[in-house]
């Protein structure tokens, strides 16, 4: 490749970093401007400027989308190395904005949008995807984005955005990423009402259509690249995402974000509080609230269920230390309208806790007294202050998650939690927070960011490396323990359930290390992991600015 293709061509394309030997080489002399060679980092310094001069989050997404589409390297070292900066702008928050604008926005199409009306062709429309080798499919139905519903075929920046944090986070290479948009139509009217909306103007189909459009893409997709391709099931919607999850988990490689990844990154959140004094050290201990019975909660529920069952708590016993409340109130034995995900943890309640069942949260915290209160519900503020000063008064710690996303769904913010427990709430939220300092306090509190985003990359990292032909729950159990065991003390004195964030690259590793230490020991690795020890897999992720920033 030389001359303007190579301009042309984002994996190659360095712009004004070519050397004046290399434009010579390579023919683009006179086609990049005649400045001396810049290096990487002042390139990356150069966005940075750039980024904070443009005035709001969709013209720096846009910005962004365009610097990935023409120069990779300087998309993923400047993400890299300025994770805190660059993730809030091409994940959550910002991607839920760019999400619900997608058909507006000035961007280079990335992924591969498969629509239901070409059923029986999916193979075909593969075959246009210009890669040969793929290791990580992200696909979503896009029923659920975020907190913010079903965005149909503008539910793309999902895939994209998960997939790039496999890069920056996660060192996969870019070109082995292949985004995937399942548009099955959108029930969202203000959705398609745009006249420049992008996808199928359609309402979705269910049922044997859907099912058999599913499959026709996961037969299609692993017949292409092989059965040891990871596909990362992101964003459907409630009555599909455990439905598809138990239909494929143990065929293809697969493992579901929403359920699985926060899962992970809940019970790793509340693993490390168990370290913070004045929270019961005892995981069984503890009992938990959660608001939202979905896919979030109930993956969270159902791992914290194996983490104890691994502590010799009989699965039962276990099951009860996780209570329930949905949209139509307390989850429990003999209610209305309790699905088959839910069941196992409807449980017995005593009539004391039946009588404040239907009263709201506030009273079903006042009834069961849980040490931890888990928001996965997409409804902002709904751990409103009494909710909150009540969790406050019955745990000297309490452990506060507001994980729902985007920011605007949060069951409450840090500084609610933090304010209104006079700064005793380990709180966690799913899209990030600042620190906050409250008046009268001597340190300022920091919250965790309660986000797949620390599990995904090191687990499919590990998944790819060993070959792995299936995502046992042992997997997520041992991600969680690795990020946890990572938070240093430093964190924990600022009540910091996670470990710092701009450290995702390293942590990755340590997950991916773990990972395959598991595949091995289950015998579910196709390839050889003995050589790959943590800093082996560190040195082989992926990383343009190694070494020049
Ligand atoms: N931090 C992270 O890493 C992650 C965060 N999330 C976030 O979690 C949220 C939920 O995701 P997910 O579980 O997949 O979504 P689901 O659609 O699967 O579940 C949503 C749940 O919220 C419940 N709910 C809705 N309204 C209310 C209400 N007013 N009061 C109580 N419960 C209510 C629903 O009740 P019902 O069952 O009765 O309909 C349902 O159980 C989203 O905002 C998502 O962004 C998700 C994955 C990862
Ligand atoms: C983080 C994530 O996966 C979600 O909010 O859906
Ligand atoms: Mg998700």
């Amino acid at each position: 490749m030389s001359g303007q293709s190579i301009l042309l061509n984002a994996r190659e394309n360095r712009g004004r970093r070519f050397s004046s030997h290399e434009r010579d080489q390579l023919r683009v002399t006179g086609l990049v401007p005649p400045a001396r060679a810049r290096t990487l980092a002042q390139e990356v310094e150069r966005l940075l400027i750039r980024l904070r001069a443009l005035p709001n989050v969709l013209s720096r997404y846009e910005h962004l989308m365009h610097v990935l589409a023409s120069d990779e390297a300087l998309f993923f070292a400047a993400a890299q190395n300025n994770l805190r900066t660059l993730l809030p702008m091409i994940y959550t928050p910002a991607v839920g904005d760019a999400c619900l604008n997608y058909s507006d926005l000035a961007i280079p199409n990335r992924g591969m949008w498969i629509g239901v009306d070409q059923k029986g062709r999916v193979k075909d429309i593969l075959a246009n995807w210009p890669e040969r080798n793929v290791d990580v499919i992200v696909v979503s139905d896009c029923e659920r984005i975020l907190g913010l519903g079903d965005l149909g075929a503008n539910g793309m920046g999902i895939p994209v955005g998960k997939l790039l944090l496999y890069s920056a986070c996660g060192g996969i290479n870019p070109a082995r990423c292949l985004p995937v948009v399942l548009d099955v139509g959108c029930n969202t009217p203000s959705i398609r009402s745009n006249e420049a909306y992008i996808g199928l103007d359609q309402d979705r189909v269910s049922g044997q259509d859907y099912d058999d459009f599913v499959h026709e893409f996961i037969a299609s997709a692993m017949e292409k690249y092989g059965k040891s391709t990871l596909i990362q099931f992101e964003d459907f919607g409630n009555s599909n995402a455990l439905r598809l999850l138990n239909k494929y988990r143990e065929k293809v490689c697969c493992f579901n974000d929403d359920i699985q990844g926060t899962a992970s990154v809940g019970l790793a959140g509340i693993l490390t509080a168990l370290r913070i004094p004045g929270v019961a050290s005892d995981l069984k201990d503890h009992k938990f609230v959660f608001l939202g019975a979905g896919s979030a909660g109930i993956g969270i529920a159902s791992l914290i269920t194996l983490a104890l069952v691994r502590e010799g708590v009989p699965e039962d016993e276990a099951r009860k230390k996780c209570w329930f409340v949905d949209s139509r109130g307390l989850v429990y034995k003999g209610r209305a309208n309790v699905s088959d995900a839910k069941a196992p943890f409807a449980h017995e309640a005593s009539p004391e806790v039946q009588a404040v069942a239907n009263a709201g949260l506030l009273e079903v915290v006042k009834g069961l007294k849980p040490t931890g209160l888990i928001g996965v519900s997409t409804i902002r503020g709904s751990f409103s202050e009494d909710i909150i000063r009540e969790m406050g008064s019955v745990n000297e710690r309490p452990i506060i998650f507001a994980l729902s996303n985007p920011t605007s769904k949060a069951e409450c913010t840090a500084e609610e939690a933090y304010k209104f427990t006079e700064g005793r709430a380990i709180y966690a939220s799913g899209s990030p927070f600042g620190s906050v300092q409250l008046p009268g306090h001597h340190t300022h509190l920091v919250p965790g960011q309660g986000n797949n985003s620390y599990i995904f990359p090191g687990l499919g990292l590990g998944i790819v490396l060993a070959g792995a032909r299936h995502v046992p729950e042992s997997m997520l159990l041992t991600a969680a323990d690795t990020v946890s065991r990572l938070v240093d003390e430093e964190q924990l004195q600022v009540s910091c359930v996670y470990p710092d964030l701009s450290s995702l690259m390293d942590i990755s590793a340590h997950i991916a290390h773990a990972v395959c230490q598991e595949a091995k020991a289950l015998s579910l690795n196709e390839k050889n992991v003995d050589h790959l020890d943590i800093k082996t897999i560190r040195e082989i992720m992926y990383e343009p600015g190694r070494g020049q920033i």
